[in-house]
């Protein structure tokens, strides 16, 4: 049995944010395995909606702790549009509160705490159908220009995402990636999705 992620159920007036990529674990619509989370941007919180599966589970009937963890890393990782920076995950903690049952709804909210340098610190709750909290995360996130993915990741998949991202301008926003330093301050223009 697949997860199917239901339409956005709660609140109002939540903006779609964009997938990661389409076989992203987290969000991709084309990874079987994957979580298909559909993040969405609430003014300063980000929140998806997760449905564990077979996929997924750790003890019989139960989500695995790293499914869960998976989760809340990609949500995390869109925290990242409030920020209006590109960073990635330097550390991630998570508080098991209660077992996670599959095929139940779970909400995941993320919000950035702080930001101080490079530094980002960013939290998120998950909580079951009944609002209980079953797991919260807390993460350092490190802001990395885009040269991090272009040399690290696959070039193709970053032209992709940066292409989604800026609206068909991706030759001009990796274009000026290249010639920027390779950490720069978040809150600089050179700090932007857009860069
Ligand atoms: C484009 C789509 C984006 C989607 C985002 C999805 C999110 C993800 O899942 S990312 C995947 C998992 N994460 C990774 O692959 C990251 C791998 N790690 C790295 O590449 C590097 O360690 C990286 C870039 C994070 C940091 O490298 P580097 O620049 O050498 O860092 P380093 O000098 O050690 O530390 C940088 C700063 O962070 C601080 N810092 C590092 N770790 C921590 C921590 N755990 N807590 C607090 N601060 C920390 C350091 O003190 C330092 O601060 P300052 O600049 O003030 O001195």
């Amino acid at each position: 049995m697949t997860a199917q992620q239901p339409d956005y159920p709660r609140g109002s007036a939540p903006a779609r944010l964009p997938l990661h990529s389409p076989r992203c674990m987290g969000c991709g619509p084309d990874n079987p395995a994957g979580l298909r989370m559909r993040a969405f941007r609430d003014g300063d919180e980000v929140n998806a909606d997760v449905v564990f599966d077979e996929h997924h589970v750790g003890a019989p009937g139960l989500a695995h702790g790293g499914a869960v963890a998976a989760a809340c890393d990609d949500l995390l990782g869109f925290a990242l549009f409030v920020a209006e920076t590109a960073a990635v995950t330097r550390s991630l903690s998570i508080e098991y509160l209660a077992p996670v049952p599959l095929h139940e709804t779970h909400r995941i909210t993320a919000r950035i705490q702080a930001q101080d340098a490079r530094r980002l610190n960013i939290a998120a709750t998950g909580a079951g159908p009944d609002g209980t909290v079953r797991f919260t995360a807390e993460a350092v996130f490190i802001v990395v220009s885009l040269q991090h993915f272009l040399r690290h990741g696959d070039p193709d998949g970053v032209w992709r995402l940066l292409d989604r991202l800026t609206d068909g301008n991706a030759d001009e926003a990796l274009r000026t990636a290249a010639e920027l330093p390779e950490h720069p301050q978040p809150g600089t223009e050179e700090g932007g999705w857009s860069s």
